[in-house]
């Protein structure tokens, strides 16, 4: 295990902006704090905070690496893990997963999330499942009292491309009137996820926001970005270098790194 603590810039490591810094922070003390010797199932969530997961992990040292196996969410925690050097494997061969660390766009006071921002949230929901303990973490940006105050996209909703439609206009009627399908930036048309699937974007009313139920039994819909009841503990990296620790049940802890 290496001994470099949380709050440890290598010197030839170029300074991070404060964001980045902060998510590093979060990274870095959930994988400390969570992934320990005797785990060898090891699931790695999606977006721009997970590289600093992976980067804890593999400070860990190849030996307490070589018997993990690694399994990812999407083409880009894939990409990341081979990159790497870690064992890649896939969740239809470990069906419990130790511990799954992953980002979230938007986390309340009860640790359910807002996840599906960067459309990998089908895969994400079954590694958070499958794992003995779910972890999140991110910046400070992400921490909030309720679901939809900084995050105001809505609640990402991956459909099958023929249904999004019918999808939409059920969306609306159950109330969310500015329900849009998401559309890709650097690419004509909309968003398709890893799946090959759409998504759409939902925002709901605070009331309406922690029943992913609902939306879920609509036909065409096949996952929705809300994860309630699921994480364990959510990791906050923030701007003063202290980190925000939120667990379920209610504890709340500040941890100042060294
Ligand atoms: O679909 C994407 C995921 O749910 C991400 O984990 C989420 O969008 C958070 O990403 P980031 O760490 O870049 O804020």
């Amino acid at each position: 295990m290496a001994t470099t603590s949380a709050s440890s810039t290598p010197a030839a490591v170029k300074p991070l902006s404060v964001i980045e810094a902060s998510k590093r922070l979060a990274a870095y003390t959930a994988v400390d704090q969570h992934i320990k010797p005797e785990h060898s199932v090891i699931g790695i969530g999606s977006g721009s905070t997970v590289p600093y997961v992976v980067e804890r992990i593999v400070q860990q040292g190849p030996a307490a690496n070589r018997g993990r196996i690694f399994i990812p969410t999407g083409f880009q925690s894939k990409e990341l893990i081979v990159s790497s050097g870690l064992n890649l494997g896939d969740v239809d061969q470990h069906a419990t997963i130790d511990v799954t660390i992953d980002g979230a766009d938007e986390v309340d006071t009860n640790l359910n999330c807002i996840k599906g921002g960067g459309a990998c949230h089908l895969r994400e929901k079954v590694l958070a499942e499958a794992a003995l303990t779910f972890v999140v973490v991110a910046d400070y940006r992400k921490n909030s009292e309720f679901l939809g105050t900084n995050y105001d996209p809505g609640v990402p909703v991956e459909v099958v491309p023929f249904a999004y439609a019918k999808v939409l206009r059920d969306l609306k009627a159950l109330g969310s009137p500015n329900a849009a399908l998401r559309m890709a930036v650097k690419k004509a048309g909309p968003v398709v996820s890893d799946n090959g699937n759409f998504v759409i974007d939902a925002p709901f009313a605070r009331e309406y926001i922690l029943n992913p139920s609902e939306i879920k039994l609509l036909t065409g819909v096949v996952e929705v970005g809300l994860f309630c009841n699921l994480a364990k503990a959510a990791y906050f990296g923030n701007a003063d270098g202290s980190v925000t620790i939120k667990r379920s049940g209610g504890s709340l802890e500040e941890v100042v790194s060294a």
